[in-house]
């Protein structure tokens, strides 16, 4: 009895003091939406908000009048900001006092190692300048878009017309995209195809035939004889449907690597991937004490990690063998990376030519060149993959814009007609032409209003190396985190209006229905500055290519009341995917 007493005296008097010091802390009723607490500081908030986390953070500047936010985590300080002058002032005119540090390496630095993604100073510089020269020649532009066209009008198409008649559920869309997009970033990145978008059938010809007419059917309307003939070649040659597998074969040479390899490559890749970016969901000691220990997730990693750069390894070995023989993907191109791309790249940064004499001017170590891949392949997937699902979900339950986005295809097929099937200097392909696509004005409004609203990376963060002060009058002190909330920042009425929650492509459109940009700080989907996303416009590219190809051929329906569930991670995707039922479209235009 007595001990009971004293355990109720000692609870009063605790939790007296916890409600005291709570009351005296900075940050108390300044925080509205995120009560700061002693010690803890906002985290019940972040705990009780998981599962809407980024519907939380829009909270949070709904409910304060400025624009940046300050939010204690434990005894880390942490600046959230939706202020576009802070944006710039972080990303541009203070770029060196805003490294990425130490927030994002550790969690990725098996996976990324070195890479540009996971680099600050010299050896991100180096990176950068060699990806650029690479990235601004047209002969990539080339190859990206035949690798895209093949795989969307030679695998795509016809395993959704072929998937159409075997099942009348509904197919999962995100799952499909993510595959077809894993499949192309592999060739262009890697120089080979794993093959991992599958369409199951049961093996008879006479279903593999049922896909070849379909494709034959498109190829009626839209001219593309030389990949029907080649999907044909394939079926004939009874290759075409293999195992549930539909093959196809691609013009680009590629490496041939064991089948054992590259299945290990995906799962590893995959499993790398996804465990990397839990280690954000838990405190850092307990990953980095499990890894010490090398148990549960982290020694999945390691194994995963083992599967990664065994492939990588191979690959690379044969890559180099293969120098000079047609292939153009980004291995091929970092290899040939020669003495004089170094020159022609190399600047006054001292670091930078430091950096060039480590690869020994001539050559890009294997290790780097092993990083180096693996950060476009994870820059270049999920990122595409979210934009493309996102936006063909919202021209599926807009009806008016998809009309709006069938029109303007329907006039890109006939000014094609009336040029008697394209100009002789196009870049051919199967889909559109480059010079068809770059007219696609109302497309590139639809994906950039779906990534307003739903940015595939929803926030981003930088780490204060040096005290400032922001643009604001914000004192950071050094060691402070900046995030850019990107997802409430495109759903701030602040910055967009009153009508920030409606989807209007004409926002992004002159009055004569041009594409008309913003400002990269306000909109920092693809970040902004010296480190803006390398592969904007070819994400573009291959975006507008896909959902053409798609909705032109195909009507997409979700079931009545499909809501995504959002997930919390570094990319956004649909927790449940994306089910729809898929029926080949009969007319363009109504
Ligand atoms: C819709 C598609 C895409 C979006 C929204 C996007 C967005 C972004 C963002 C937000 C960053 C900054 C990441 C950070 O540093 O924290 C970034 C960087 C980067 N992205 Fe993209 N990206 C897309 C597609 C692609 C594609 C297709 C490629 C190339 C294959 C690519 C290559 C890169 C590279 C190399 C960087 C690092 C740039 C640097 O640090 O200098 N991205 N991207």
């Amino acid at each position: 009895m007595q001990a009971g007493m004293w355990f109720a005296i000692f609870a009063i008097v605790f939790l007296s003091s916890v409600y005291v010091l709570w009351k005296r802390h900075p940050n108390y009723g300044a925080s509205p939406g995120a009560p700061s607490f002693p010690i803890i500081g906002c985290l019940p908030a972040l705990l009780l908000n998981k599962h809407r986390y980024h519907e939380w953070t829009c909270d949070l500047f709904e409910q304060s009048h400025g624009l940046t936010r300050s939010i204690r985590l434990g005894s880390d300080i942490l600046l959230f900001t939706i202020d576009p002058t802070v944006v710039r002032h972080v990303l541009k005119d203070s770029f060196t006092s805003y490294p990425k540090g130490p927030i994002f390496y550790p969690y990725f630095e098996e996976l990324l190692g070195q890479g540009i993604l996971n680099s600050d100073g010299p050896l991100w510089v180096f990176q950068r300048k060699v990806a650029s020269h690479i990235f601004t020649s047209n002969s990539l532009r080339t190859f990206i878009l035949s690798i895209s066209d093949s795989e969307i009008s030679s695998r795509l198409l016809p395993g959704l017309a072929a998937a159409q008649h075997m099942s009348s559920d509904s197919v999962d869309m995100q799952d499909i995209l993510i595959r077809c997009i894993f499949d192309m970033i592999c060739q262009i990145t890697l120089g080979m195809d794993p093959v991992c978008l599958k369409f199951p059938t049961s093996g008879t010809m006479e279903e593999a035939d049922h896909i070849a007419m379909s494709c034959t059917e498109m190829d009626a309307r839209h001219q593309r004889h030389d990949e029907v003939h080649e999907y044909r070649e394939v079926l004939d040659e009874k290759h075409g449907v293999h195992g549930g597998i539909v093959k196809c074969s691609l013009r680009s040479p590629k490496t041939k690597v064991p089948d054992s390899l590259v299945q290990g490559f995906v799962q590893g890749f995959q499993a790398a991937t996804r465990i990397s970016a839990e280690r954000f969901l838990v405190p850092r000691f307990l990953w980095t004490m499990k890894r010490f220990l090398r148990i549960g997730s982290e020694r999945e990693l390691l194994q995963a990690l083992e599967q990664v750069n065994e492939f990588t390894t191979f690959l690379i070995k044969q890559s180099k063998k293969e120098i000079g023989k047609g292939r153009k993907d980004l291995l091929a191109r970092f290899i040939h990376v020669s003495d004089e791309t170094l020159g022609a790249i190399a600047c006054d940064d001292m670091g930078v030519n430091a950096c060039i004499r480590e690869q020994e001017r001539s050559t890009i170590s294997d290790s780097l060149l092993r990083d180096i891949l693996l950060n476009f392949l994870l820059a270049g997937l999920e990122t595409v993959a979210s934009a493309v699902t996102f936006t063909l979900w919202i021209v599926s339950t807009h009806p008016e814009i998809e009309r709006r986005v069938l029109r303007e295809i329907s006039s890109i097929l006939a000014d094609r007609e009336q040029n008697g099937g394209g100009e002789e200097d196009a870049i051919k392909v199967g889909t559109f032409t480059y010079e068809e696509v770059r007219k696609m004005d109302y497309m590139h409004a639809v994906i950039s209003e779906t990534m307003r609203l739903y940015p595939p990376v929803p926030a981003d963060c930088k780490y204060a190396a040096e005290d400032d002060v922001l643009p604001d009058g914000t004192k950071v002190s050094k060691g402070y985190r900046i995030g850019f909330m990107i997802f409430a920042m495109g759903r701030s009425a602040k910055l967009w209006g009153e009508d920030c929650l409606d989807f209007r492509p004409e926002r992004w459109l002159d009055h004569n229905g041009h594409f008309q940009p913003v400002s990269a700080f306000k909109y920092p989907v693809f970040q902004a500055g010296p480190r803006i996303c390398l592969g904007k416009d070819f994400a573009f590219i291959q975006m507008k290519l896909l959902l053409a190809s798609l909705l032109m051929n195909f009507e997409f329906a979700v079931h009545a009341g499909f809501k995504p569930k959002l997930s919390y991670g570094i990319t956004l995707s649909m927790v449940n995917g994306l089910p729809m039922t898929v029926r080949r479209r009969i007319t363009l235009v109504s």
